[in-house]
C-alpha cells in the first residue's frame, strides 16, 4: 500500500506496515535532553525506579537556555544535570557547544529515516535532515531514557509544494512565515509537514532547518523534507551511513495539499502576538525598533548571519538600537568569525554574545521593557516571550532584521 514518509519511518521502525492513525509504540534512535526540561525528566525516571537509563550512547545532553548559569537554581540544575550524565556515561556537551537543535544537527545525533524525541518543541528542526523528529514532555521523557521507546500516533501528512526562486534577499524564513500564516497556528496541530517542491530541493541545510524548525508553529507534530543530495552532504562528515532512498509514494494519501510560488514572495514579517499574524514587510515598514536579536535555532547559522552581513554592507547600526547577534553554535561561530562576519558587527554597534538561546525566550538576558519593540529571527512573538507583556515583538528573516537594524525602523530589505 502506498505510504507517507512519515508512515514508512514508523513501519521500518515497528517491523509492519503502519498508518497514520495508528498508536504504536516506537524505539527511538535519539533523545535530547537540555538544562530546562532535562532536570524534570531525569526526576521522572527516578520516580519510575529507573537506576539506568537505556542506552548512554542515544542520550544527547547540552545546556543552552540559561547559560552562563543566570540564577543559583539555574546553576544547580546544571549541577544536578551534569551527575546525572557522569553516573549514567552520557556524553554531555554541557554549555560548550549551542543551542540544543543546532548540535544535535550539527553532531550527528540525527539522520534520515530516524525518530528522534526531545523535550523542547522546536525539536521538529531535524525533519530537516530527514527524520521524524518531535518535542515531547518531560514526563514522556522521563519513560524514554528508562525504556528507549515511546507511544506515538502517527500523524497524518500535509504536503506542503513550494517551487520558483526567491527574490533577492527574500528566502527560507519568509516562505515558512507565509505558510504559517497561511495554515495558521493551530492548522496543522498534530499532523506532519512534508515539505516538497523544486523551492525545497534547491534550499540548503540551513534553510530547510529554519522551515522544518517552524513546523510546531502550526501545531505540527513534524515537518519534513524528504532526504536528497544535499541532506546526504550533510550527513556524510557527521555519521557512517550509506545514503538510501526514503521518500513517499506517489499515490500516498495526504489530509491536505498546499501550494506556494515563491517568486513574487516579499519579505515577511509576524506581527505581535501571534507567529500567524503574517503580513508583508512592506505594510509594517517605519515601526520604529529598540532591539534586534539576530540568531536563534531558527535563524543563528552562519549563513543567516552571512545574510545580515550582505545587507548591513559598510553601514552602522542605529544607535536607538540595541542589536545582539549570537551564533547557534561553536561551529558557526568559528565559521563567522574565520569569515570577518563578527568583526563587521561589532564595528556596526552589535553586541556579540557566545552561542545559547539568548534574548529567544526572555531567558538569560536581553529582557523587554513595557512599550518596547524588539525584532527578531526567532520563532515565537507571544506576549510576554522576550520580556514584558506589554513589550512587542515582531518575527522576520536575517536580512529584514539587519536592514531594520541599521535604520532603526522595520525595513524591507530590498530597499537597502
Ligand atoms: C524551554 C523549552 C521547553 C521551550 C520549548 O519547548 O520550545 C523553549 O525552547 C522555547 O523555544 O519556547
Ligand atoms: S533558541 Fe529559542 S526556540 Fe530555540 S530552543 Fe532556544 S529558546 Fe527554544
Amino acid at each position: 500500500m502506498a505510504a507517507t514518509i512519515v508512515e514508512k519511518i514508523f513501519s521500518s521502525h515497528c517491523g509492519r506496515e503502519i498508518r497514520a492513525g495508528d498508536v504504536v509504540m516506537a524505539p527511538v534512535d535519539a533523545a535530547m535532553i537540555h538544562d530546562i526540561t532535562g532536570p524534570l525528566a531525569i526526576r521522572v525516571l527516578r520516580d519510575m525506579g529507573g537506576e539506568r537509563v537505556f542506552d548512554p550512547r542515544k542520550i544527547v545532553m547540552l545546556f543552552d537556555h540559561q547559560i552562563p548559569a543566570d540564577s543559583i537554581p539555574a546553576a544547580e540544575n546544571h549541577v544536578f544535570m551534569r551527575e546525572f550524565a557522569r553516573e549514567q556515561g552520557i556524553h554531555n556537551y554541557d554549555m560548550r557547544e549551542g543551542v540544543c537543535h543546532q548540535v544535535v544537527m550539527e553532531k550527528g545525533h540525527a539522520a534520515p529515516g530516524e525518530i528522534v524525541v526531545g523535550t523542547d518543541s522546536h525539536t521538529c528542526t531535524y525533519g530537516a535532515g530527514g527524520a521524524f523528529a518531535t518535542g515531547i514532555g518531560s514526563t514522556d521523557m522521563g519513560f524514554v531514557l528508562k525504556f528507549g521507546a515511546l507511544y506515538f500516533r502517527v500523524p497524518e501528512s500535509i504536503l506542503v509544494e513550494a517551487n520558483g526562486r526567491f527574490d533577492r534577499r527574500v528566502g527560507a524564513k519568509d516562505l515558512i512565515l507565509n505558510i504559517a500564516g497561511d495554515i495558521g497556528a493551530d492548522g496543522a496541530t498534530y499532523q506532519a509537514l512534508e515539505f516538497v517542491g523544486d523551492t525545497f530541493r534547491t534550499m540548503d541545510m540551513a534553510g530547510r532547518m529554519t522551515c522544518a524548525n517552524m513546523a510546531i508553529e502550526m501545531g505540527a507534530k513534524a515537518g519534513i523534507v524528504p532526504p536528497d543530495e544535499t541532506t546526504w552532504e550533510y550527513i556524510a562528515p557527521r555519521r557512517a551511513m550509506q545514503p538510501f532512498a526514503l521518500a513517499s509514494d506517489p499515490d500516498a494519501v495526504y489530509a491536505e495539499y498546499r501550494q506556494y510560488d515563491v517568486a513574487d514572495l516579499a519579505p515577511q514579517i509576524a506581527v505581535p502576538h501571534n507567529v500567524d499574524n503574517v503580513v508583508d514587510v512592506g505594510e509594517v515598514a517605519g515601526t520604529k525598533v529598540d532591539q534586534v536579536f539576530i540568531g536563534s535555532c531558527t535563524n543563528g547559522r552562519f549563513e543567516d548571519l552571512a545574510e545580515a552581513a550582505e545587507v548591513l554592507g559598510k553601514e552602522q547600526f542605529a544607535e536607538s538600537v540595541r542589536v545582539i547577534v549570537i551564533p547557534a553554535s561553536r561551529d558557526e561561530y568559528l565559521k563567522s568569525l574565520k569569515a570577518g562576519l563578527i568583526e563587521r558587527f561589532v564595528e556596526a554597534g552589535a553586541l556579540f554574545e557566545a552561542p545559547c538561546c539568548g534574548p529567544c525566550m526572555g531567558g538569560a538576558f536581553g529582557l523587554l521593557a513595557p512599550g518596547e519593540v524588539s525584532l527578531s529571527t526567532s520563532n515565537r512573538n507571544f506576549k510576554g516571550r522576550q520580556g514584558s507583556t506589554a513589550a512587542s515583538v515582531y518575527l522576520c528573516s536575517p536580512a529584514t532584521a539587519a536592514a531594520s537594524a541599521i535604520y532603526g525602523e522595520i525595513t524591507d530589505p530590498r530597499e537597502v
